[in-house]
């Protein structure tokens, strides 16, 4: 039975395919030539000493709830939780499902200094391609929707074009999978993207097969400060974060609060000093 994700990937390829009739490899290229090289990221997001970094994403709708946001000014927001402490922007840059765009990516890269992630489902080398030449400096990579051939090529490319691969995992097997691939910065996703549930619990326990130079990070299903402690608690260097950040209101304070709560006890007897 065909699962969420491959249904998913289908209507990627799809989009891919006429976006690829539109522009040329070639093309991406010249214009990928023409930018800032990507910035280095890995540094900043290690937080298990000095407190839990947060990535904060850009997401207008989602498969498991639909519509969350309009998000008319997407660089607005971006500077919004620039201003609030993120470390990274996240973009997801699926159409079908998430609402997003490239032209997402372009507009959030010129409105913040810090880095940015191209979140989307990566079947091709030509997206690796395309999230270079509209600015991405890291690009997510799913293990579920690849091959181990594929993974490990896909990286390599990332790295290639100076960016940094995130790797995604949800289990065990597939953070093996994400290590033997080489794999320096890999995120655990709670949510199943074959049923689309989410098991707060499946960082902590996918997080200890991890070695300990691997940057972890804790994705989705976060609701407020309460569970990024608990991330923390379970040593994730950083959280990543869409639904509460878009549905909240206030994302520059609502990021604060977040990284508030995940800033580690002697960070947080540093800032009551002051
Ligand atoms: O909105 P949430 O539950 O805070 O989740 C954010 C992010 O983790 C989620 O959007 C995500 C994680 N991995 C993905 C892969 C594809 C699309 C989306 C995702």
């Amino acid at each position: 039975m065909a699962t969420v994700l491959d249904d998913i990937i289908a209507g990627v390829r799809e989009d891919l395919q006429e976006r690829a009739r539109q522009v040329s490899l070639d093309a991406l290229k010249e214009r990928a030539g023409r930018l800032d090289p990507a910035k280095e990221v890995l540094a900043a997001l290690r937080g298990r000493s000095a407190g839990v970094r947060v990535i904060a994403e850009v997401k207008r709708s989602s498969p498991s709830k639909g519509a969350l946001a309009a998000i008319a000014d997407p660089a607005a927001l971006a500077a919004d939780y620039e201003a609030g402490g993120a470390t990274v922007v996240s973009v997801l840059t699926e159409q079908r499902r998430f609402g997003g765009s490239l032209q997402d990516l372009v507009a959030v890269r010129a409105a913040v200094d810090i880095p940015i992630l191209r979140k989307d489902f990566v079947v091709t080398p030509y997206q690796i391609w395309e999230a270079r030449a509209h600015g991405a400096d890291l690009v997510l990579l799913i293990v579920a929707a690849l091959n181990q051939d594929e993974l490990v090529s896909y990286i390599e490319r990332t790295r290639s074009l100076g960016m940094t691969p995130l790797v995604e995992v949800h289990d065990e097997a597939e953070a093996e999978r994400a290590l033997a691939a080489g794999a320096d910065l890999i995120g655990v996703n709670n949510r199943n993207l074959k049923t689309l549930e989410v098991d707060r619990s499946t960082f902590a326990r996918v997080a200890q097969v991890l070695p300990e130079h691997v940057v972890r990070i804790a994705e989705s299903g976060v609701r407020g400060p309460h569970d990024v402690l608990e991330f923390a608690r379970a040593q994730a260097d950083a959280v990543l974060v869409g639904e509460c950040l878009v549905t909240g209101g206030d994302p520059r304070s609502a990021v604060a609060d977040l990284i508030a709560a995940g800033a580690h006890p002697s960070s947080r007897a540093q800032s009551a000093k002051y």
